[in-house]
């Protein structure tokens, strides 16, 4: 049962990423392109025992999966939360388990490789008072090796980047190297206002002393 769902919920995979990348100007899906979207896919077992007080408990901490995509099956007990985004203060809308549905979330990954187009969701998940609950996400994502980064069809209009090119190894490490906090995990890809404040006061500098016309800006990811 388990092989079948995994045949299956592949062939899902593909078709999303289909969708989701033409959208970026991105028509064909390659071997390379796949090695990146989808190079690495894991399948985790969430076992969350029930507690007699959720609101005291961890349970999944709130934040953004790294991953491309997020298939996510949870059985018929509830405790999945999505935050509301712009939402000033803390609003967190339960995500209601549905019959034969999956929940699809947007991971890092793809915000970054779309240069923010697609927002990946911030979520967390708490136990149920009177019955344990079982959630199987698949993270769909890159070869450790892989190099995440704005998609070059998406900067064709001129769209400055504003992330950088980060090792998904560097990504996943950050990821796991501190407790989970939102969205904060993405600032890590993040080009920094500083970053290109100094390239272009450099750029300045240059025009100043060597009476050279203004190159046009580039941002160069460090
Ligand atoms: O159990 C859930 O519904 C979500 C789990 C989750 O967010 C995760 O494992 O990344
Ligand atoms: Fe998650």
């Amino acid at each position: 049962e388990a092989i079948e769902y995994i045949k299956r919920v592949d062939l899902l995979i593909k078709r999303l990423l289909q969708v989701l990348m033409k959208r970026l100007n991105v028509k064909d899906i390659d071997k390379m392109m796949e090695r990146l979207l989808m190079g690495a896919t894991r399948l985790h077992f969430n076992y969350y025992p029930k507690c007699p007080n959720p609101e005291l408990t961890a349970g999944v901490g709130r934040h953004s999966d790294i991953s491309t995509i997020t298939i996510l099956l949870q059985d018929d007990s509830g405790g999945l939360y999505v935050r509301r985004e712009g939402s000033e203060f803390d609003s967190w809308i339960h995500v209601p388990p549905a019959t034969d549905a999956l929940v699809i979330n947007i991971g890092d990954v793809l915000q970054i490789m779309s240069n923010g187009l697609y927002k990946s969701v911030e979520h967390r998940a708490l136990p149920n008072k009177n019955r344990s609950r079982i959630s199987i996400p698949t993270f769909v994502s890159p070869e450790p090796d892989a190099l995440i980064g704005p998609q070059p069809q998406v900067l064709e209009t001129g769209e400055k980047p504003t992330y950088k090119q980060v090792l998904y190894l560097d990504y996943f490490n950050h990821f796991f190297s501190k407790p989970p906090d939102g969205k904060k995990v993405i600032e890590f890809a993040k080009i920094l206002l500083s970053q290109i404040n100094v390239i272009w006061l450099s750029e300045v500098l240059v025009v100043k002393e060597k009476n050279f016309t203004l190159l046009p800006p580039c941002i160069i990811s460090t």
